[in-house]
């Protein structure tokens, strides 16, 4: 794992008003009930054509060193980092936090989310950078997302999760366009997740940049952070774009050596 360059430091304060809170007395904190929501913050780096990698499965390079150092501050400010199995198959991704905390050299511990509903992690964690970063101390073991009557179905999955220290999560059996969100959200948050950075792929971006609170109408996203890299990544790159408008508030803009970064809420 090759270290990261050091945090420019004009990025502290412009992404400062985006982070989550840290509420030290949050045990005594009325608004913090087990009802409520961790604070999401959805953030993926992108080409100027809204695409987010070269081809389906592709791990493309957009991004500047720069702006993958703000990456794992990002990930220092929150307890997990929830992807989608399609990047997780496609990057095979470490998922920890190399981003220095303290002189010491400790990093901070974020909890790997993996939404995979039919349990494809099985085939592919064992060879995993993930599993080899948890061997080695520098990252803790997943929780994965698993569609209930997949659990049911194949008694598999809970020993291979038993032995490897996986926290299964069931979802209910239902199709992925009606996959909620709030409820996963819920869930997490039972289990002391108060802060998820949520970093792709494009399936849980389209469908987590439409996903609301059905009792506030508002949006389940607190923070977007995206990053736009120079350059275009054509018709064949898997884009992002949610299938209708959405309009953001609150922005701001920050621009690097290479790239810029916007800041933004939902309407
Ligand atoms: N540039 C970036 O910042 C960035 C970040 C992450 C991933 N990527 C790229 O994105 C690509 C992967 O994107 P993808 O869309 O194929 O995979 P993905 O990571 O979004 O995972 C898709 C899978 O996750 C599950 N899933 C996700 N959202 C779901 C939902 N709402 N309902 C039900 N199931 C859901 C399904 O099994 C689905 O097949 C890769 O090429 C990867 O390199 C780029
Ligand atoms: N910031 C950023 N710039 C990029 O150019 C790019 N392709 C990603 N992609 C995000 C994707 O989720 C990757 O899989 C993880 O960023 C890899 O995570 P690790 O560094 O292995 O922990 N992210």
């Amino acid at each position: 794992m090759a270290s990261l360059p050091p945090l420019t430091e004009s990025l502290i304060p412009f992404l400062d008003p985006y982070l989550p809170r840290i509420n030290p007395t949050a045990v005594l904190d009325k608004a913090e009930t087990d009802d409520s929501l961790p604070f999401i913050t959805l953030t993926f780096a992108q080409s100027i054509d809204s695409r987010i990698s070269s081809s389906p499965g592709a791990r493309t390079s957009i991004s500047h060193l720069e702006t993958k150092t703000m990456t794992h501050y990002l990930r220092s400010k929150h307890d997990a980092i929830l992807i989608g199995i399609g990047t997780f198959l496609a990057d095979d991704p470490i998922l920890n936090c190399r981003f220095k905390i303290n002189h010491d050299d400790s990093s901070h511990l974020i909890r790997p989310v993996i939404i995979d509903p039919t349990f494809k992690l099985g085939f592919y964690y064992e060879k995993s950078k993930l599993r080899q970063a948890f061997l080695e101390s520098k990252g803790l073991p997943p929780i994965v997302l698993v569609r209930l009557s997949e659990i049911r179905s194949n008694p598999e999955i809970k020993s291979f999760c038993t032995l490897h220290k996986i926290m299964l999560l069931p979802i209910e059996t239902e199709p992925a366009s009606e996959f909620r969100w709030l409820k996963v959200f819920k869930e997490l948050k039972k289990r002391h997740i108060k802060s998820i950075m949520v970093e792709g792929g494009a399936s849980v971006i389209n469908s987590l940049l439409l996903a609301r609170d059905p009792s506030s109408g508002k949006s389940l996203i607190n923070s977007l952070i995206i990053t736009i890299g120079p350059v275009f990544l054509g018709k064949s790159g898997v884009e992002v774009s949610p299938c209708k408008e959405l309009r953001l508030t609150d922005v701001s803009w920050w621009t690097g050596v290479q790239d810029s970064v916007i800041c933004s809420h939902l309407k």
